[in-house]
């Protein structure tokens, strides 16, 4: 699903590399929480799983693909089957619910039926069923992160790139949406997801990788969060 093999990132105008000779592997199915202190290279790692940067050095496989060498017009082939969820949740403020998770079928060119079958189903699945017509703001930030979700699993992708999903969210809204991502990852959905958590990692033990100024310093089974921040 995604391989990493000796993957250097050093950005332009910067001396100290934000990840530095990274080689590891993540199966099909996986639940990975990336963890490690501000800086060490989370979003970098997920930045080069999206593509949205390459690598300096080393190579990057996502779905089978070297991504170093895939020209960018094939770009959109490899993001179509991925999902992603961020702390901000980054809806579109001035839609609904339902035209939020629409939306992501539009951009892929589902066919209308389609679209008018999974939005209400995947909405029903995140909890959030009888809200279609809210607008974001009208949603507690729970809420609209289930909408982010929701968004992030209607085109149902092999892989589920959430960056910091709880950040923003109180304990026990945060065990919701890690309840569901949970599910999602049932699904047969990889999942990685970048964390400061400790309590979530500590309670759900999946496989923990640990980045320490841009180095793989920790690759655990069942593992706990595990750092002092
Ligand atoms: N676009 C960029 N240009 C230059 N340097 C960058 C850029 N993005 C990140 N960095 C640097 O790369 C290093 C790793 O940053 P990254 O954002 O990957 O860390 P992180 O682990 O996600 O941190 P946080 O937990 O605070 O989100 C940091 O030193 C950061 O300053």
């Amino acid at each position: 699903m995604i391989r990493f093999d000796s993957v250097s990132k050093v950005y332009p105008r910067t001396n100290a590399p934000a990840l530095r000779e990274v080689s590891l592997e993540i199966e099909r199915g996986e639940f990975v929480f990336l963890v490690g202190s501000s800086g060490s290279g989370k979003s970098t790692f997920l930045r080069l799983v999206l593509r949205e940067e390459r690598c300096t050095h080393g190579t990057v496989h996502v779905l089978g693909k070297d991504l170093g060498q895939l020209s960018n017009w094939k770009v959109p082939q490899v993001r179509r089957q991925l999902g992603c969820v961020f702390q901000d949740f980054r809806l579109l403020p001035n839609k609904t619910v339902a035209e939020n998770v629409a939306f992501a079928m539009e951009v892929i060119r589902r066919p209308r039926a389609e679209i008018r079958k999974r939005v209400p189903w995947v909405l029903d699945l995140v909890g959030l069923g009888g809200k279609e017509d809210r607008m974001p703001g009208e949603l507690s930030g729970g809420e609209q992160q289930r909408v982010a979700v929701a968004r992030a699993f209607v085109n149902q992708p092999k892989l589920l790139i959430a960056d910091e999903p709880t950040g923003n969210l109180d304990p026990q809204t945060s065990v919701g949406i890690m309840k569901l991502l949970d599910r999602i990852n049932r699904t047969g959905t990889t999942v990685i997801m970048a964390t400061h958590d400790a309590q979530i990692v500590d309670q759900m033990r999946k496989r923990v990788i640990e980045l320490d100024k841009g180095r793989l310093v920790r690759d655990q089974h069942r593992g706990v969060y595990g750092y002092q921040n």
